[in-house]
């Protein structure tokens, strides 16, 4: 049987909520992944350093040992830049995430325009503190398939020029644009790809049907982005990396007239990756993409130890801890040995 032993991988982007649902889904990450960026999208959002610090530590107790939790702020119009520059200064933050208001799930109290931070990116900068960004505008009169790439256009390459030596990660990419720019920008930006924006389509949204477990943010997009961010993704380019963008809700919350985004791919996403990888003909790149490139970025060392995966069927159940997971019925072509 064909195997592969990598470094252990980290999760660059990983919603992993709080309370009860943070202890049922954080078991997952922390089976896969020696690190995550955790985002800071609760309700009410991660914006202090005691918030980050108290939720931290709620993290490790439900990951259990061995597991790394990174935090994130979540900047908003109004936040402090002492205070930021104090979290990351105490080992509290590692990166600030920057929402534009009501782009994703708990975006409202995001940056409603791009000036109001500019005294704070200009900090972070200064200090070496890293910016992660949900890439889409919230113009209603953009078309929601356009709004990454109208994005990128608007306010990344602006901001890029702005602040060049700002290290800015481009989270979730799903478009052509977004995997062209990253690939030209300086070497101050990266960007995460998960693995449903490798693996589906926006055909997928409809395929017999209303597909509830198929929408996330940004939309999965039309078949030649799908290709073009997998050509990214294994390129062995070092600005892409792992970033599963596991965001679960609760089933009912799915399944409903308005509908929450955000896909739970935890259970399996390495297999997922491995995958995407062998179908490319590029598993002598998944380690890079997996374990190394996320970790040179952020200024960390890699994992000491490994993972292996074996090429054997990985049935998926319909249900995980009571969510729906990515793959759901279905199964991938690799599994954890
Ligand atoms: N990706 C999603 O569809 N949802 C995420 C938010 C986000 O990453 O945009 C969530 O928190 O549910
Ligand atoms: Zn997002
Ligand atoms: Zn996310």
């Amino acid at each position: 049987m064909q195997r592969l032993t990598i470094r252990r991988p980290d999760d660059w982007h990983v919603h992993l909520r709080d309370g009860e649902m943070l202890e049922r889904v954080a078991p997952f990450t922390a089976r896969q992944f020696g690190r995550a960026i955790v985002m800071p999208n609760l309700s009410p959002p991660v914006t202090s350093i005691d918030a980050a610090s108290a939720y931290r530590a709620r993290i490790v107790a439900a990951a259990g040992e061995g597991f790394t939790p990174l935090m994130t702020a979540y900047l908003t119009d109004t936040i402090d830049a002492d205070a930021l520059a104090r979290g990351h200064d105490e080992g509290v933050w590692v990166a600030a995430k920057l929402y534009p208001a009501g782009a994703t799930t708990n975006s409202a109290s995001g940056v409603t325009d791009i000036s109001n931070v500019h005294a704070v990116l200009e900090r972070m900068q200064d200090i070496g503190m890293l910016l992660c960004v949900h890439g889409e505008v919230t113009d209603p009169d953009i078309d929601v398939f356009d709004r990454e790439a109208v994005f990128i256009d608007r306010i990344l390459e602006p901001l890029v020029r702005r602040f060049p030596a700002l290290r800015i990660v481009l989270e979730h990419i799903t478009t052509r644009q977004a995997a062209e720019f990253v690939a030209d920008a300086p070497d101050s930006v990266a960007a995460t790809v998960t693995p449903q924006h490798l693996m589906l389509n926006r055909n997928a949204l409809f395929q017999g049907g209303l597909r509830p477990h198929a929408y996330c943010l940004p939309v999965v997009k039309r078949e030649e982005h799908r290709l073009a961010v997998r050509r990214a993704a294994t390129s062995g380019s070092a600005k892409f990396f792992l970033g599963t963008d596991s965001a679960p809700h609760e089933v009912a919350a799915k399944e409903s007239s308005c509908g929450c985004a955000g896909i739970f791919n935890a259970p399996y996403a390495l297999e997922a990756y491995a995958q995407v990888f062998d179908e490319e003909e590029a598993l002598d790149r998944l380690e890079a993409f997996a374990s190394l490139n996320g970790p040179a970025f952020y200024g960390l060392e890699p994992n000491s130890d490994s993972v292996t995966l074996e090429k054997a069927a990985c049935p998926v159940p319909d249900r995980v801890a009571g969510l729906v997971p990515f793959g759901a019925g279905g199964e991938f072509s690799w599994r954890m040995a």
